[in-house]
């Protein structure tokens, strides 16, 4: 069976190829994807996930990975709603999902888990998020002496970037030093001796950091037995965005089916932005010759989004690209408006000019939500968010400051992860460190001794309480004993884990009621997971990463504008998007513009941000930039270029035009009125 005629009619010819290859008896030779921006990929792939359900595939069987879980969610949700229109109640076998749909690391933790017994993990293993990874990283570099006051020894982000670029890029120390951090090629020696500590501490503390989730399947795989159990485990392999893959995943995903069948691969060099996690592009250009014979390559470069006119432009930026694979995108839609370039003094007029347009469209019938605000950095919304605020437009935030970062919601995580793994240091100090009477000291020892003991919480219950510390110290032990005894059930539990907490939020937060509003959110996402390790995991995997500036993200029912990093932007679209800071310094960045690799990966950010846009899209480029480090009105301020990746020849792509406008009644205002001779008073002054 396949899709039926009007579901596949549905479909572009090179999609409709797309879909159906390799269906029917025989196995499924390799095929990779080249879907520009725009073109239907996910419409695509998801098609062709529900083709190969209704033609009889079973969905246990499909491997689909995508880049985020919410990706991945959204995939399912749409393979089930096709596979529903052909199959209707049949479709029964999806209505769980697609059971093994997620990111590579999350995908890789539960397999992970599957196989613990067998090789010499302990089953119980928690995630380290980066943070908790640099932390431990900390904690290894001062025993071994590293961080004394007077030694340049990098710093534990930098020791964790190194580890963590020689993991994923699978290359040696001294290449990674000598290419990405040539100031620290001194240490090389030292370096190796503290990552291989931290990675006996982290066996110690039976932890697996996000880079171990695809360094250990990586390595399971390179046993044959594992990589054909494994491997025979699933019949259809997809892999979405696969331009943001490293060198590491490539290597998974070619064991699992070293001869291509099954394997379907999608992506889109042109959008390749994640080089910084060492993700290679090389990976979807060299993917048709990992196969013999080399893999089919379907081109979707028929883009449905946007405008003929924002499309020109965004073709115009990237055909200025070095090194190029993919064609041109083109689309039949109108020609619409050009992209506008506009011209503002300062970043506070950048930010009047947005919520003026913002607001003129809601005016004209579009909502906030169908429009976006994108940036390259974080930081970069600063001023516009004080605006919104102060215009009580509410917005919501993607890809700065995440959820789970907030001090209060990793107090009670650390709680969790401690209680799951008894052994996990890091998570043990920032708990027990919470307690009044405990310090460092008390907590090392404890620590130590659990450990050192076979039975970590009988040894925990087993300890004294350090001398200051008395009741407190015991209802610490109680809640752990309790909690992990799994009496309360779980999301039960986390009410459990909140009244050990509450008392301590209290006392060390002077806003602890705003905080608690949190904690009843994460309590809500909790009850979501079917059971604590899932939670603890599926979190740290693939964290919330929406803030507003009011407790809580608004329900769906309101509308909200999205502002949003570049990268978080990453497959979505909008009506009406806004790039802030299309300068020089800021796109490309300040941090970005050390070789031309970078500059190149700079070049596809501006690229990606303006194909996010269907009908309007507006490069916002300030004049001048206040510097930092001055009073509130200080005027110390830097003058800056319109960024490079729209050089003189590209202008005719855009209508330029500057704001706020001066208008001709304004400009013949300033002609009338009384008149003065200024000539004369200056030369006055000196005689
Ligand atoms: N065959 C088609 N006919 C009409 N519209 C289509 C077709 N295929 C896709 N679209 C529309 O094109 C738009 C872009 O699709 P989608 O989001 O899947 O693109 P994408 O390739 O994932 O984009 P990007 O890589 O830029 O994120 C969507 O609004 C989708 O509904």
């Amino acid at each position: 069976m396949s899709l039926p005629a009007p579901i596949l009619d549905g479909l572009n010819p090179e999609q409709r190829c797309a879909v159906e290859h390799g269906a029917g008896p025989a196995p499924c030779p390799p095929l990779l994807v080249i879907a520009g921006a725009g073109s239907g990929k996910t419409n695509t792939l998801a098609h062709r996930v529900a083709h190969l359900v209704v033609g009889g595939a079973d969905p246990y069987r499909i491997l689909l990975m995508t880049f985020s879980r919410r990706a991945a969610a959204e995939m399912t949700r749409r393979v089930e709603r096709i596979a529903r229109k052909v199959l209707g109640d049949r479709a029964s076998a999806l209505s769980g999902g697609l059971h093994w749909a997620g990111t590579f690391h999350g995908i890789g933790a539960r397999l992970l888990r599957d196989y613990a017994e067998r090789i010499g993990l302990d089953p119980g293993f928690t995630i380290h998020d980066r943070e908790d990874s640099a932390d431990l990283m900390n904690l290894v570099r001062h025993d071994l002496g590293f961080s004394k006051a007077d030694s340049r020894f990098p710093a534990k982000a930098t020791c964790l970037s190194i580890y963590s670029r020689c993991v994923n890029a699978g290359q040696p120390l001294d290449v990674v030093l000598g290419a990405n951090y040539p100031w620290c090629a001194g240490w090389a020696a030292e370096l190796k001796q503290l990552f291989a500590a931290y990675v006996e501490a982290k066996q110690r503390h039976n932890v697996l950091d996000y880079d171990d989730l695809l360094l250990y399947w990586a390595q399971v795989m390179e046993e044959p037995a594992f990589a054909e159990e494994i491997g025979s485990r699933f019949d259809h392999v997809l892999v979405d965005e696969y331009q943001d893959t490293n060198a590491l995943q490539a290597r998974v995903l070619l064991a699992l089916k070293p001869n291509g069948v099954g394997l379907t691969v999608v992506g889109d060099d042109a959008q390749a932005i994640y080089s910084f996690r060492a993700a290679t592009v090389r990976n979807i250009l060299d993917f048709p010759k990992a196969f013999d014979p080399p893999a089919r390559v379907v081109t979707l470069d028929r883009n449905y989004r946007s405008t003929q006119a924002i499309l020109s432009a965004a073709n115009g930026v990237i055909d200025l690209a070095r090194e190029r694979f993919t064609k041109n995108l083109w689309t039949d839609r109108a020609d619409g408006a050009r992209p506008l370039l506009v011209s503002v003094r300062d970043e506070t007029d950048q930010a009047r000019y947005i919520v003026e347009r913002v607001l003129d469209a809601r005016e004209g019938g579009v909502t906030l939500k169908q429009q976006a605000v994108l940036f390259r950095t974080s930081s970069h919304s600063a001023p516009l968010e004080l605006e919104l605020t102060r215009r009580n437009i509410p917005f919501v935030k993607f890809g700065g400051l995440k959820f789970l970062d907030a001090a209060h919601v990793k107090d009670m995580l650390a709680l969790l992860r401690f209680v799951q793994n008894p052994r996990d240091r890091v998570a043990g100090f920032r708990v027990m460190l919470l307690m009044q009477g405990v310090g460092p000291a008390s907590a090392q020892k404890a620590l130590d001794t659990m450990t050192a003991a076979a039975d970590p919480l009988g040894a925990l219950t087993a300890l004294p309480a350090p001398p200051r510390a008395g009741a407190d110290w015991r209802g610490f032990v109680a809640a752990v004993q309790e909690l992990r005894s799994g009496d309360a059930g779980w999301p039960a539990e986390i009410e459990r884990a909140l009244i050990w907490y509450a008392p301590h939020l209290d006392r060390i937060h002077e806003d602890a009621e705003t905080r608690k509003a949190d904690l009843v959110q994460l309590a809500q996402i909790a009850s979501g997971y079917p059971s604590r390790e899932r939670f603890l995991t599926e979190l740290t995997l693939d964290p919330p990463d929406a803030t507003s500036d009011q407790a809580g993200v608004p329900t769906l029912d309101d509308d909200y504008l999205i502002l949003s990093t570049i990268h978080s932007a990453k497959g979505q679209e909008w009506k009406q998007v806004f790039v802030l800071n299309v300068v020089d310094g800021c796109m490309p960045s300040d941090l970005g513009t050390g070789t031309s690799a970078e500059i190149e990966e700079e070049r596809r950010l501006l690229y990606v941000a303006m194909t996010r846009a269907k009908d309007d899209l507006h490069l916002v480029v300030p004049q001048r930039f206040f510097t930092h480090g001055q009073n509130a009105q200080g005027d110390r301020h830097v003058y800056a270029a319109r960024t490079r990746f729209i050089p003189e020849r590209l202008l005719p792509l855009f209508e330029r035009t500057s704001w706020p406008r001066v208008t001709p009644e304004a400009a013949a205002a300033a002609q009338r009125g009384p008149r003065i001779d200024i000539n004369s008073r200056m030369r006055r002054m000196w005689t």
